[in-house]
């Protein structure tokens, strides 16, 4: 049983019932998103996951990654990120992590959040591969499958499974002379591995398999994009596009199957192409809820990569993307720290709100209109309530202390609001 299978037989599950009073939508409309695949509520059958709605018409939701990587490995923070980012309001995180003890890490931050808990299951083949002495070239069909199986088992809601970097568009890809090749972790894992063994991508050989799976545990795949262009100047090229309708043949697969199925995208991208992009996907796709990492908009701002980010995922969001992947202060230079999660949070949210205010989303606007009652009332812990962040805005408040409450220290005696209100 899916969320899905049960759409299609037109049974109301609960977690479709939450999701539609969190929304405020009828849950007819949440039946049949699911059942056409414009929708996917990712809950695994073994997790107790709170129900989240991605997809058409539902608010833009965001993923916060964490995890260890082979040279910080600490588990205390990692958990300290992954509660940080669900408390700042984060709907997902994502497990990335890729040290050693990578079992145990999914383990405990499994159990220290309640909101869907996605991972690469590629990683945990890789990491294993290695920590047995081996390369990951030598890892077999059987330990991938063996990664996903156990991930499935122990409750991991949604799974980037790289189903679409193939034999074929890894030698075309060579041919490409792309200016960043391959920026996708598991994209490179694959691709290594296709070319050093001369065979076809298990996950794509086998995706059969892999959907028997995913109906058993109700897993909502997450397509990787393996071929994501890692620059400004590879993107919406040939390779990134070849993947991307091999990717909509294989939504349709799953889609038939009764498996949910979101679809992961680019990266790095010009925001004069952002628009285009999505409607591509969402065309060659299905419909299927599209999950894109930024789009990061030009690349001379490291160190401030969820600004870059958060302005291609305004644009993302606004024009069909469903699920915004955020990126943090330390993209592209190291393993975020809390404060790094924190802003990287923030900064998807708004991304997410400004989407959401332009699609005309009434639970938008609603918020929206009430921070503007709170500026003209004056009420300062309403609006420090409303906030995302409402520690950093009191700070600012709080830095000159003023005996009236009706301005602020910008204008002081000349506030504009104060001097209106009595007339408009
Ligand atoms: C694909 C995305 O995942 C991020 N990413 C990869 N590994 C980690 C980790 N351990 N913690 C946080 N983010 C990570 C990259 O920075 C990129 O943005
Ligand atoms: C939106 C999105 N895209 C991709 C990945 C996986 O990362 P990678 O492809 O580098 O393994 C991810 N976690 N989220
Ligand atoms: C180019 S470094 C890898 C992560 C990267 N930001 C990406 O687009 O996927
Ligand atoms: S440069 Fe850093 S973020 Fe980019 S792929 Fe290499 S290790 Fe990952
Ligand atoms: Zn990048």
């Amino acid at each position: 049983m899916t969320q899905m299978t049960e759409a299609k037989k037109g049974n109301v599950t609960p977690e479709m019932q939450a999701v539609a009073e969190f929304e405020r939508v009828d849950v007819g409309k949440i039946l049949n998103g699911l059942a056409s695949g414009r929708i996917v509520i990712p809950k695994n059958i073994n997790r107790d996951t709170k129900a989240c709605g991605i997809g058409q018409g539902l608010t833009t939701k965001i993923n916060a990654n964490i995890g260890s990587s082979s040279k910080i490995e600490d588990i205390d923070l990692e958990i300290k990120k992954a509660k940080l980012a669900v408390d700042f309001g984060a709907d997902a995180i994502m497990d990335l992590s890729t040290g050693p003890k990578l079992l145990e890490f999914r383990e405990r931050i499994m159990d220290s959040v309640d909101v869907a808990i996605g991972t690469v299951p590629i990683y945990e083949a890789g990491v294993v591969t290695l920590n047995k002495g081996n390369e990951i070239i030598d890892m077999d069909e059987d330990d991938i499958f063996n990664s996903i199986i156990h991930q499935a088992k122990d409750g991991v809601d949604f799974m980037t499974l790289h189903c679409g970097i193939n034999q074929d568009l890894v030698y075309k890809l060579q041919e490409a002379k792309r200016m960043m090749g391959i920026v996708s972790r598991g994209g490179t894992f694959l691709a290594s591995w296709i070319l050093h063994n001369e065979k076809e991508n298990p996950l794509y050989s086998n995706y059969d398999y892999l959907l028997e799976i995913a109906l058993e545990y109700d897993i909502t795949l997450s397509l990787g994009d393996g071929l994501r262009p890692g620059c400004q100047s590879d993107a919406t090229d040939t390779s990134q596009i070849q993947e991307l309708v091999t990717l909509g043949t294989l939504v349709k697969r799953a889609q038939e199957a009764g498996v949910q199925t979101m679809v992961e995208g680019p990266g790095h991208v010009p925001l004069n192409q952002i628009r285009a992009n999505m409607e591509i996907q969402k065309t060659l796709c299905h419909g299927a809820p599209f999950y894109v990492l930024g789009p990061i908009v030009t690349d001379l701002a490291p160190g401030y990569d969820h600004i870059t980010s958060a302005i291609g995922g305004a644009i993302a969001a606004s024009s069909g993307a469903d699920f915004l992947c955020y990126v943090t202060p330390a993209e592209h230079l190291s393993l975020p720290s809390l404060e790094d999660v924190k802003e990287g949070v923030i900064a998807s949210k708004i991304a997410a709100q400004a989407a959401d205010v332009a699609l005309g989303l009434d639970t938008a606007w609603e918020k929206e209109v009430e921070m503007a009652q709170a500026r003209k009332n004056f009420d300062w812990e309403k609006q420090f309530d409303l906030a995302f962040d409402s520690v950093k805005p009191r700070h600012y408040r709080n830095k000159c202390e003023l005996d009236d409450d009706e301005m602020c220290a910008m204008c002081g005696e000349y506030c504009a609001v104060k001097i209106a209100k009595g007339d408009f």
